[in-house]
């Protein structure tokens, strides 16, 4: 081997070497690049340093406009250049400055160029500086796959620079730099992918964080996708679910999906509809306190139609659960007060109504019976008149604990009022049956009431009525077995009576008894007495109530209690009212005419009266008569007759009203008044019975009946009126209460005509100063 071949020869393998050196440096600087400029700069670099070449620079195509962007590392042995040409040449034309790189990216080939040898040469070397000294310059195309990324573009001194074996290895070298870039691109997109979705993930956080409620996204696998703040107070203390975490191991502490214990899976619930769901969940909270929530959720559809998951927010509905309960049992209250009767807890006139109807339409059904017994204790008002109310109370309690002992679940016993009870029996077939309840009743009722140290013998007397056959209203069942029970009283009490048409009959007693009442109409033996109304924060007189009274020249005082009744039975009634109504307009216009100071004179009108076609003629007739301004006359009627025949009761009322008659409505609450028909009426006045004033004081219903009626009154703008205040402590309650009007045995009496001048007198010391009344003392007549 000569010594020129020996030096070629090892020039050869210095080139081979060093194009290692520099393929495996430039290697090492591709795998361990982190930023795409940096590497490429870096391979330039080494292109230069260990490769040899004069300069090294890559081009890289903008993929946005297919424009060139020469942005990455330019080299010179010796110095670095830093600067980035951005130029716009296009990929398919031929500029100045990058007509070798241009080539090559165009091409998709390597293009070498030599000084001499081509025409384009001095064009390729134009933005180079221009001291360096170039033979030959190469651009590669940078590709990956059918993608052109730009292209490295290597100039070298020597004209014959780039034999085939050295581009093969510099082909190589720019396909992993080409590898490189790549790389390093998708993981730069990956990144800003993942930095784009996390605040995405942000984003969504905040929003939801803006939600009050507890919210929670939740996944068909049941992870918790997101959670907000307020859902992270509550059920994890404000920390993050852990990564992974199930919504029932947070939200219930379960290992499993909701579903037992009643606890219905919202996520389920959505999966079985494919709409939104709500359900109501029992959760243990951090503190320990068990709260109810309510759960909403709504499904989490993806955009081929597929369920995501689910978007859940609860609500503490605790609260208003516990306010909803306590309501219910409110109202609930309310309507046990409205259809019981608060002294037995028997069912009331209402609810017996009611029960009575219900019973009447299966009996038309079944084709069996109702039997209706009407019960009434026998000499009742003994006992409250000698012992007291309280120990009357007693006994009526009693009693109506053993009328339920001899009855069946399936029948109703009811109080009616005072000492009236009825029984419903259903689904009769034999009488027989009847019979042998009511000597059971009888039978227990006459065994001896052990009321304090009192043994009490209590009998009762019973009438009883049938449906169908006796009658086939509610009304006409109760008249008859009230017909009944009045026979049985006659007939020496202490039994009972099934009804009878032929009963209406008249006994002899009650004809006696008539034609006494007659005679004492006539004969003078009837007297008005009058019972003061006072204010009772002034304690000011404000009315007088007109209550009739029967002097007989035998028998002493009747009540009123009972020959009234007997009065509406005969009809009398109604000469006795026109009795009662013209007395009481001539003693009021009288009074006046004497100059005490006017008020208002309250007369009871029965129903019976009420009805009576004419009766508004004849109370013009009086007023006319006695010359009485209808403005201090005011009529006093029961529920029980405003419930009669609405309309022609209304019109009846209303052409009182215009007259400018006052209306009470009197024994107010003992009815069954709908608020409805009340409202209708023009009354201006609600008299609260004595029965829930006696005990307002002691028994909570009672006031709370007491209370109610005041309230009603008030918010319909009526005058309140209690009656039968005895005591000083019931007065003050009601006045508490703001019940502003009182009559009773505290104030005074039912007194004669005489004796109602006193009032006056008294009301006018009260008032002096603010008016002068002249009192002409002209006596009563
Ligand atoms: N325990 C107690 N009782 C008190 C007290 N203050 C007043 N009373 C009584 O309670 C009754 C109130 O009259 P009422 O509810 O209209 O009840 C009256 C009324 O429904 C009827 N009545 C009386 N006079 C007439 C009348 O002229 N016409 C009509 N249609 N009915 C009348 O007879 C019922 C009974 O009348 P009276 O025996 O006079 O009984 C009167 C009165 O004396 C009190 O503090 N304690």
């Amino acid at each position: 081997m000569s010594d020129q071949e020996s030096d070629s020869g090892k020039l050869a393998l210095d080139k081979l070497n060093r194009a290692l050196r520099t393929l495996s440096a430039a290697s090492a600087s591709i795998i361990h690049g982190v930023a795409e400029e940096p590497m490429v700069e870096d391979v330039c670099r080494i292109l230069v340093e260990i490769g040899g070449y004069r300069l090294a620079w890559v081009g890289l195509a903008d993929d946005r406009d297919s424009s060139l962007l020469l942005q990455a590392g330019q080299h010179f042995r010796g110095r670095r250049s830093r600067e980035q040409v951005r130029t716009d040449v296009r990929i398919d034309g031929w500029g100045s400055a990058c007509e070798l790189i241009s080539r090559a990216v165009r091409l998709g080939r390597f293009v070498v160029l030599r000084r001499g040898g081509e025409d384009r040469w001095s064009q390729a070397c134009s933005r180079l500086p221009r001291d360096a000294d170039y033979g030959s310059a190469l651009a590669l195309p940078l590709k990956h796959g059918a993608l052109t990324l730009g292209a490295l573009a290597l100039y070298a001194t020597g004209v014959e620079a780039f034999d085939e074996d050295e581009i093969q290895l510099l082909s190589d070298l720019v396909g992993n730099l080409s590898h490189g870039i790549v790389a390093l691109r998708d993981a730069r997109r990956r990144s800003a992918a993942e930095l784009a979705l996390g605040q995405e993930q942000q984003f969504l956080q905040a929003v939801i964080d803006g939600v009050a409620d507890p919210t929670l996204v939740i996944s068909v696998d049941y992870d918790i996708l997101l959670m907000n703040n307020a859902a992270r107070q509550e059920r994890a203390g404000g920390a993050p679910p852990r990564p992974g975490a199930k919504c029932h191991e947070v939200l219930s502490g379960c290992d499993g999906p909701c579903g037992e214990e009643g606890k219905i899976c919202p996520l389920r619930e959505v999966q079985r509809t494919g709409k939104a769901a709500r359900v109501e969940h029992r959760q243990v909270g951090m503190d320990g306190r068990v709260r109810i929530f309510e759960l909403q959720a709504s499904p989490l559809w993806q955009a081929d139609g597929s369920l995501r998951g689910i978007i859940q927010t609860a609500r503490d509905i605790t609260e208003r659960l516990r306010v909803e309960e306590t309501l219910r049992e409110n109202q609930n209250r309310l309507d046990y007060l409205a259809h019981h009767d608060p002294l037995t807890n028997l069912p009331n006139r209402l609810r017996f109504n009611t029960r009575l109807q219900h019973a009447m339409g299966r009996a038309r059904e079944t084709r069996r019976q109702v039997a209706l017994l009407f019960l009434d204790l026998d000499r009742f008002k003994n006992i409250n008149d000698s012992l007291g109310h309280e120990l009357g109370d007693q006994v009526l309690r009693e009693v109506a604990g053993r009328l339920r002992t001899c009855l069946r679940a399936s029948d109703t016993v009811a109080r009616l009022g005072g000492d009236e009870f009825v029984v419903i029996l259903e689904g009769i077939e034999d009488l027989n049956a009847v019979a042998l309840v009511a000597r059971n009743i009888l039978r227990n009722l006459s065994r001896p009431f052990q009321v304090g140290p009192h043994d009490l013998y209590v009998t009762s007397s019973i009438g009883i009525s049938l449906f169908p056959g006796d009658a086939q209203s509610v009304e006409g069942l109760m008249k008859h077995a009230d017909v009944a029970m009045y026979r049985a009283k006659e007939e020496g009490r202490n039994n009972y009576q099934f009804y009878r048409p032929d009963m209406h009959v008249r006994t002899p007693e009650m004809l006696i008894m008539e034609s006494n009442l007659r005679r004492a109409m006539s004969e003078n033996q009837l007297q008005l007495y009058y019972q003061p109304q006072y204010d009772l924060a002034s304690r000011q007189l404000i009315g007088l109530e007109a209550l009739v009274r029967w002097k007989h020249p035998v028998h002493g005082m009747i009540s009123p209690a009972d020959f009234i009744p007997l009065a509406e039975d005969t009809g009398l009634i109604v000469p006795l009212g026109q009795w009662v109504m013209k007395t009481a307009c001539a003693q009021a216009k009288a009074w006046q005419e004497q100059g005490y100071a006017p008020v208002r004179v309250a007369v009871n009108i029965s129903a019976r009266e009420f009805r009576q076609l004419d009766f508004i003629d004849h109370l013009d007739a009086i007023l006319s008569e006695t010359g009485l301004d209808p403005h201090w006359l005011e009529l006093e009627i029961t529920e029980s007759i405003a419930m009669q025949n609405f309309d022609e009761t209304i019109m009846t009322l209303t052409d009182l009203k215009i007259r400018g008659v006052h209306l009470a409505i009197d024994d107010f609450g003992t009815g069954y008044c709908s608020l409805g028909y009340l409202k209708r009426f023009p009354i201006s006045k609600l008299k609260i019975d004595q029965s829930f004033v006696r005990d307002i004081n002691r028994d909570s219903n009672d006031a709370a009946i007491a209370t109610s009626i005041i309230a009603l009154g008030r918010s319909m703008h009526m005058e309140v009126i209690a009656e039968g205040v005895e005591r000083e402590d019931q007065a003050q309650l009601l006045l508490a209460k703001g019940c502003h009007q009182a009559q009773g045995f505290l104030f005074s009496p039912a007194v004669p005509a005489e004796q109602v001048v006193s009032f006056f007198s008294r009301a006018q010391e009260k008032t002096r100063g603010a008016r002068v009344i002249p009192l002409p003392r002209i006596s009563a007549p």
